[in-house]
């Protein structure tokens, strides 16, 4: 996809009026330039008329170049705003494996940074159109003066350009692999924002962080930025220079082999000297679109624009169901190591039903969370099936089948707001105070206080907003982990039978032995397979 099929699509009326507007604006630049080289000529210089022509040139100028501004204006903000909706769109559809791989830092390099690239080589467009209408009309111009010297003048203007695009592609290497280097500053600026606590706590680490970690990254990038830029730069100049050599000759060297009249040569050197702006806005953009480029490339290598986005559908009937099952089901992580094997989980025979708690245990490594991914559809099983009352579901119905869960896990994100959730301050109320935490949330607006909570409250936040979501199936990832022992009462002996007691099931994650009572049945994972099943009563 290139960025002027992303503008056409964007909206192709608002692309053509900007275009005929621009087009317009030039031949009305093109007659002022005309009217001037009159007056200077003496041809004309006594026409009263001149100066009333000369006026409504630079209305009919100023309106057609402000309106195809303007177009052109929100035609760029409305493509750019429409490639970061469909990047955000194609991320939330992508599988959640390919995202991880990818990795936070490369996302939001690319939402921030390549999108930016974007916009900014696409809000310097208007102008860029604006200056090449003028470029063209002011070469028509030429050729309207003496068709030789405008053959003459183009042929010198293209060996300008061309050297000036091979610079460009010489450039383009190192700021390629500039922007290939700005991901590793990125990731490493994620890690020093995260880890900042660690880092504080130890001068060592954060002396050995900064010059050995982010320094050796960030100065990688910016030698190849420089190197990248330099080229750039020297390519533009000579660019804008060949315009004078062109003048330089036409002056000095034209005369002696082709006879020119004084005023036609003044009319060439004048209108030349007043393209040089217009062409150096032209060659000032093209790193700008050079930089986009690179960022589209970037976009495509994710993989993230290869596929038509698919909104997701809003389903807002409790279906409810009568049994979840996982049929020997299996999932391999890949290693990061091509000569190690990655983490392997099942086959996994796994049922959950109505009102049932069902507690999946191990330990730390033996793919509890993994297991959790799988059952709520977060991965797709690479082997095996999941069947909700007897359906198996494939790739289509994936996303319904997601629907079906409110989930709370260890490293959960939570907004601001509740999102996808009927407001209802009853309930809500009813929630925030059985967590401890109705001063954490304002009744009357549904917003969350998400900052300044301990860890354990914005756990209980978390639950709050699952419990909002009544889903028939809640699944908690270590919920309890961080809370009180108080808590941990009320949630194992309060709110896990009060969730299931309209059928709904609960699915948690927990190490919590003491509590193992409150399950229907105990699932003991180790090294990815299901060693114990125990039953509420059952000695294991
Ligand atoms: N995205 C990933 N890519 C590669 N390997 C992964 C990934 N996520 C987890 N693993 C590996 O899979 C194994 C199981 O991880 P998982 O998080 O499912 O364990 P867990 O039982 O939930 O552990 P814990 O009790 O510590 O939370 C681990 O060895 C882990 O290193």
């Amino acid at each position: 996809m290139n960025l002027f099929f992303l503008m056409l699509r964007s909206s192709w009326k608002a692309s053509l009026a900007s275009v005929v507007l621009g087009g317009g604006s030039g031949l009305a630049t093109l007659a002022l330039i005309t009217l001037i080289h009159r007056a200077f000529s003496g041809e004309a210089s006594q026409s009263s008329l001149l100066p009333f022509l000369f006026a409504a040139a630079c209305a009919v100028v100023l309106v057609l170049q402000v309106l195809s501004k303007c177009i052109l204006t929100r035609l760029s903000q409305s493509t750019a705003a429409r490639l970061q909706f469909e990047l955000c769109n194609r991320i939330m559809a992508a599988p959640l494996p390919e995202l991880e791989s990818v990795g936070p830092h490369r996302l939001l390099g690319t939402l921030q940074g390549d999108v930016g690239a974007i916009t900014a080589a696409l809000s310097n467009f208007p102008s860029v159109c604006a200056s090449a209408m003028v470029l063209v009309s002011g070469v028509g111009y030429l050729a309207s003066l003496s068709v030789p010297l405008a053959c003459c003048t183009v042929i010198m203007a293209s060996l300008g350009i061309a050297s000036y695009l091979a610079g460009v592609h010489w450039a383009n290497h190192h700021l390629r692999r500039a922007r290939e280097d700005r991901d590793e500053v990125s990731k490493q600026l994620q890690a020093m924002v995260f880890g900042i606590k660690e880092l504080k706590a130890n001068n060592r680490r954060c002396v050995d962080f900064m010059y050995d970690v982010l320094l050796p990254a960030d100065t990688a990038m910016r030698e190849r930025l420089i190197k990248g830029t330099d080229i750039l730069g020297g390519a533009h100049t000579w660019g804008r220079l060949s315009l004078f050599i062109g003048i330089g000759l036409l002056i000095f060297v034209w005369p002696r082999i082709w006879t020119v009249t004084p005023e036609t040569l003044m009319g060439y050197t004048l209108t030349i000297l007043y393209l040089t702006s217009p062409l150096d806005s032209i060659l000032g953009w093209l790193p700008a679109l050079n930089s986009a480029a690179i960022s589209l490339n970037k976009i495509n290598a994710l993989g993230l624009m290869i596929d038509p986005a698919k909104s997701p559908s809003v389903t807002t009937e409790d279906t409810g169901f009568r049994s979840i099952a996982l049929r020997d089901v299996s999932y391999s992580y890949h290693s990061p190591n091509d000569d190690e094997e990655g983490f392997h989980l099942g086959p996994i025979d796994l049922q959950v039903l109505p009102g049932e708690v069902l507690f999946i245990v191990g330990g730390n490594g033996s793919g509890k969370t993994t297991l959790a991914k799988l059952l709520t559809g977060l991965y797709a099983p690479q082997s095996g099936d999941i069947l909700v009352d007897r359906q198996t579901i494939d790739t289509a119905s994936m996303g319904d089948y997601r629907q079906l869960f409110s989930t709370v896990f260890v490293e959960g994100h939570l907004f601001d707001r509740l999102l996808g959730i009927d407001e209802n301050p009853l309930l809500l109320k009813h929630w925030a105070n059985l967590l401890g935490i109705d001063d954490k949330v304002n009744f009357e607006t549904g917003r969350l206080t998400t900052h300044k909570l301990s860890r354990g409250q914005h756990k209980r936040l978390a639950m709050l907003v699952a419990c909002l979501d009544q889903r028939p199936v809640f699944v908690f990832d270590e919920w309890a982990a961080e809370q009180d022992p108080t808590f941990k009462e009320i949630f194992y002996r309060e709110i896990v039978p009060k969730l299931t007691r309209d059928g709904r099931a609960v699915v948690a994650i927990t190490h919590d032995d003491r509590y193992f009572f409150a399950a229907d049945r105990i699932v003991e994972l180790v090294d990815g397979r299901i060693d114990h099943l125990r039953k509420r009563g059952v000695a294991a």
